[in-house]
């Protein structure tokens, strides 16, 4: 039995989370390989040494003091060494990297760092092999990520090590420069080496229980979902849903390895498990909520619409000559609407409309700002009649407006469009109508 066991930052913000990790670690001898990220905040007003990484090199690279934001890096680092009486100096390291810094050897090295320096006490700490991340894990020229070769070297580098510990988040091109994955990447590195090892279970401990059935910043203290799958989990992480990065899905998809998202402050849970299927019947008729703040909607009325031929695809070209990406379009006979991003639709908002003008002559194009999408994901839906009408007189109930619905052709999820003020509101209500009083 192997596993990979991934440990986000608020599981290594300090010592004290050092060693609530070693004790999850040693309590498993199948926990073989194990992937750490930068130390996280150790309370709401803390930060990031990502964060911090980025600041440091943004300081440096503009000329100016950035000293103290070192210091303060050091210090995080120090306190979880002396925290666990380890007989370690990372000054060299830190030497270099502050050499490194001053020859701009990228932003994506300065805030690979975090990782980098974590792993090196974590390996100290577990009496584990460190092997970095930037002899395994590759990106071509462009910075795309290259999976086979990634597979290749990873799985044969691994086969030489009983036990091992590879920092998240970064990888390096072939001309050895640091590339890192986006923002949370470590999961994707957690599930690259669960797919490189052939892994039986790849755990991701994390600050909450498992995946929750919505965002506890929305619901106090939400259900975990026991079990989900990788679909599921795509459509509520696309639609906010942040307890794992979207591309940590697909590797171990492939493989078939099921994750566990699991508590290194509660251990003793058993989390969630993301698995390919199941015949196990989710609790409630919903598996989960998720959504996201700030779109645009566009509504383009033309009569016999629907007699043109080629109408929707002329409109979409609009969008695609300004690099701006649809989110959804629910139609009608005589009418169609694009939902878009606000942030990449103002900028470009009235050349957009003047060439849907120009290419389809609408007889009315109208525009509202400030929507929120609201995501409600689960494959019990589809052989439960009336959830659309529970979750329309829920928010009706609620006095929230109902912008737009589309249910996906799937049937594993119903995206609901409401104002921005209103996102909140709706996903309580959504909540409360299928989890709180459903039993
Ligand atoms: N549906 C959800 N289920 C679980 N967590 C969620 C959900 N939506 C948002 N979150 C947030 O995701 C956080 C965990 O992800 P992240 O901050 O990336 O953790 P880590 O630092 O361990 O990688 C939780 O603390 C929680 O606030
Ligand atoms: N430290 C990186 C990568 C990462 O995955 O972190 P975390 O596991 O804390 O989300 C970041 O902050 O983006």
């Amino acid at each position: 039995m192997k596993k990979v066991v991934k440990f986000g930052g608020s599981s290594l913000a300090s010592a004290m989370q050092f060693e609530k990790v070693g004790n999850i670690i040693r309590a498993d001898k199948s926990r073989k390989y194990v992937v750490p990220s930068a130390p996280g905040k150790r309370n709401d007003k803390d930060e990031k040494v990502t964060d911090l990484l980025y600041q440091c090199y943004d300081a440096a690279e503009a000329g100016k003091s950035y000293k103290t934001i070192l210091e303060k890096i050091k210090e995080r680092y120090m306190e979880i060494i002396s925290g666990l009486s380890l007989n370690m100096s990372l000054d060299e390291e830190f030497n270099v990297i502050e050499k490194n810094f001053l020859e701009k050897a990228g932003r994506d090295y300065a805030a690979s760092r975090g990782e980098y320096l974590n792993s090196l006490i974590m390996a100290e700490y577990l009496g584990f092999e460190f092997i970095d991340a930037a002899e395994v894990i590759f990106f071509d020229e462009d910075g795309n990520f290259e999976a086979d070769l990634t597979d290749q070297v990873l799985s044969e580098r691994l086969s030489k090590a009983e036990t091992a510990v590879i920092p998240g988040f970064y990888g390096s091109k072939h001309d050895g420069t640091i590339k890192t994955f986006s923002r949370g990447g470590s999961d994707v590195t957690g599930s690259v080496v669960a797919k490189a090892i052939h892994a039986d279970m790849y755990e991701n401990w994390t600050d909450v229980s498992g995946v929750l059935v919505a965002d506890p910043r929305i619901i106090k203290d939400p259900e975990v979902i026991e079990t989900i799958t990788y679909r599921e989990l795509r459509e509520l992480a696309y639609m906010g849903a942040s307890v794992l990065h979207e591309d940590a899905i697909f590797p171990v998809r492939k493989e078939g390895i099921p994750i566990n998202i699991r508590n290194t402050n509660k251990p003793e849970d058993k989390g969630t498990l993301i698995v390919e299927s199941t015949c196990r019947q989710p609790r409630y008729t919903i598996t989960g909520i998720a959504g996201k703040k700030g779109f645009c909607s566009i509504n383009i009325e033309k009569a016999m619409m629907n007699a043109e031929v080629g109408f929707g695809r002329k409109v979409l070209e609009v969008f695609e000559k300004y690099g701006i990406s649809f989110e959804h379009m629910p139609s009608g006979i005589d009418t169609m609407t694009v939902f878009v991003h606000q942030s990449e639709f103002e900028e470009y908002e009235q050349s957009v409309i003047a060439g849907i003008h120009r290419a389809v002559e609408p007889d009315f194009v109208e525009m509202e700002s400030d929507l929120a999408l609201v995501a409600v994901v689960g494959r019990g839906m589809k052989a439960t009649r009336g959830t659309a009408g529970r979750i329309f007189s829920a928010l009706a109930h609620s006095r929230v407006n109902v912008k737009m619905i589309d249910q996906g052709s799937s049937e594993l999820n119903i995206i609901i469009g409401v104002r921005n003020s209103d996102f909140e509101e709706a996903i309580k209500a959504i909540y409360d109508i299928f989890i709180t009083t459903e039993v």
